[in-house]
């Protein structure tokens, strides 16, 4: 079994300065996570989910403990490495699917689909291929692939942005409910792509408002409500 994150007493808080008090998102989290294994975070609202994902990717910092990525070059604890080497991994071995698209200004959708994997130094056409297959997997109308996504409906732009998220195999993917606003078929196409990753070895941690939409996909689980006995029996999955 391969390690691929290894998280022991995480913390984090928030101050609200204009109260001048802090409060507790998550406290002392420990988990690990091996290649392929995909653990779903449950929670009531507000226990801490969405904060959990933004920590484990870095955007926030956490207040202690440890986030021991195990990647190309080594172990580096998430929670202390240097932006540089964030900024490195986030291109190349972790994702995060959120619901919001970040669009451009005069960036077209298939261009936007493309970027990871002309990052990753595809040629521009392998890439545009590969951006317009995952836009068709995904259901965006041929004739907005070359078009400006700042325009798309809200379900246009989450098709774009999944497409965008999961055209390159990660070694470890963020889930922030990135079923929400997506038609039958996209959500089809999604449980396709990840379960596609997934038997390829990447790791995944998401968060889902209906988790049954991923069932199959689920091996353990954990409860971030305060006193909730965590079940990491995949029998236990409520869905
Ligand atoms: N930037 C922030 N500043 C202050 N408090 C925050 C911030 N982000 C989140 N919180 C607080 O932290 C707690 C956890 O929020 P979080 O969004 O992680 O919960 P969640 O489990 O994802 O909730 P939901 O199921 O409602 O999406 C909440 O009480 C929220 O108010």
């Amino acid at each position: 079994m391969t390690r691929i994150l290894d998280v022991r007493a995480l913390s984090k808080g928030f101050t609200m300065h204009h109260l001048d008090t802090r409060m507790a998102a998550f406290s002392d989290i420990s988990f690990t996570l091996d290649a392929g294994e995909f653990l779903l975070l449950k929670g009531r609202n507000g226990a801490g989910k969405s904060t959990l994902l933004r920590t484990l990717y870095r955007s926030y910092l956490a207040a202690s403990g440890e986030i021991l990525f195990h990647g190309p070059e080594g172990v580096i604890d998430l929670a202390r490495a240097a932006d540089v080497d964030v900024t490195y991994l986030r291109r190349t071995e972790i994702g995060f699917v959120t619901q919001f698209l970040t669009a451009r200004p005069r960036v077209s959708a298939e261009a936007l689909v493309a970027e990871p994997l002309r990052r990753s130094g595809a040629p521009a056409e392998a890439a545009l291929e590969q951006a317009r297959h995952w836009l068709q997997a995904f259901g965006v109308k041929p004739e907005l692939w070359a078009a400006y996504p700042t325009t798309f409906s809200g379900g246009e732009q989450q098709k774009v942005n999944l497409a965008r998220a999961l055209i390159l195999p990660q070694r470890l993917l963020l889930l922030d409910e990135p079923t929400a606003s997506l038609d039958v078929s996209a959500r089809a196409a999604l449980i396709d792509r990840l379960a596609e990753l997934k038997a390829g070895g990447t790791a995944m941690i998401g968060v889902f408002h209906h988790p049954g939409d991923v069932a199959t996909l689920i091996d353990r689980e954990i409860d971030l409500t305060p006193d909730a006995a965590t079940r990491e029996d995949r029998d236990d999955v409520v869905v």
